[in-house]
């Protein structure tokens, strides 16, 4: 009677109302441009990069993908970003997280025009975020995706204990401020607290993303709670596995994610959903 929360159907879901609004703005001449900066070939990346470009173009996004080397200049980056922001024919732009070390990433980022920040990973979007401001804008995809999951169980949750494991710009921070935009009551939990496992325990919704393989075990979960597992972890024979104990905890949980095929696919889904977003306010601000 636990629901798995089937990310990959989910994302179908989402990718054919996405695919739908790409065909409404082609009636009218526009295609939705999303621009992709990769420094590096760390495989992992451009796995997820190769994804994202290939989801794209079945959607009828126009998606464009620059690969720099790994020692390419601060300068360099920036002047890509500049270019993309003042290209009309880009609505989305991304620059695939982590750079290498000696870039500063954080740069790079708040470059970004906000109007084009599709991860929303701008300081004015996350600003933006945290203050719970009347929108629209975008906000970090994996965080977003989860939140359409969250809806999808059509569970009330105003109220309810949500426990956020992780507090990365990407997925923990924002996942808090979307949780508790949604009336949830918050706790952010991290490498410092103090017997997190009672905190977990706590939780009605329970979102965990540290990179820590298993972390969460059957006892660490209260009875009936929504897990989220946005871990994508190697196992010891090297096969894709969540930051939860996902056989352990299933029959404990009311409704969990499996990794792969939850958050995953989501994240991608919401990335392609927000490009169509950026490219109908920006007509709808009349900006080309
Ligand atoms: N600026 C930026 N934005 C991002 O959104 C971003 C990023 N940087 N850096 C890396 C992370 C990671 N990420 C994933 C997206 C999809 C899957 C995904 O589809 N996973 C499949 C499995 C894929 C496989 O088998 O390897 C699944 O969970 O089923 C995974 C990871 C986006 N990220």
């Amino acid at each position: 009677m636990t629901t798995i929360i089937d990310g990959r159907q989910l994302a179908r879901e989402l990718n054919a109302k996405t695919q739908q609004r790409v065909a409404q703005l082609a009636q009218r001449g526009i295609t939705p441009g999303l621009a992709v900066i990769i420094v590096g070939t760390d495989p992992a990346s451009s796995i997820y990069v190769r994804n994202k470009h290939k989801k794209a173009g079945q959607l009828g996004i126009r998606s464009v993908v620059r690969t720099f080397s790994p020692t390419v200049s601060q300068t360099e980056l920036l002047a890509a970003v500049a270019e993309y922001n003042a290209d009309p024919t880009i609505d989305g732009i991304l620059v695939q997280s982590p750079l290498p070390a000696g870039l500063d990433e954080r740069a790079v980022f708040d470059a970004i025009a906000p109007e084009k920040d599709v991860d929303g990973f701008h300081p004015l979007n996350t600003g933006k975020l945290f203050g719970n401001l009347p929108g629209p804008y975008p906000v970090s995809c994996t965080p977003q995706g989860i939140m359409t999951m969250l809806k999808s169980l059509h569970q009330p949750l105003a109220g309810k204990r949500a426990v956020v494991v992780g507090r990365s710009n990407i997925v923990g921070r924002p996942m808090a401020a979307l949780l508790l935009n949604a009336n949830l009551v918050v706790t952010v939990a991290h490498r410092y607290a103090q017997d997190l496992r009672a905190l977990t325990k706590t939780a009605d919704v329970l979102v965990v993303a540290t990179g820590i393989t298993h972390l969460i075990k059957a006892a660490d979960v209260k009875p009936g709670a929504i897990v989220i597992d946005v871990g994508m972890d190697r196992d010891a024979q090297g096969k894709l596995t969540g930051d939860v104990d996902f056989d352990a905890v299933s029959p404990v949980a009311g409704a969990i994610t499996p990794v792969p095929g939850g958050v995953g696919p989501m994240t991608i889904a919401t990335l392609m959903q927000q490009t169509v977003d950026l490219c109908e306010w920006r007509e709808q601000r009349g900006n080309n």
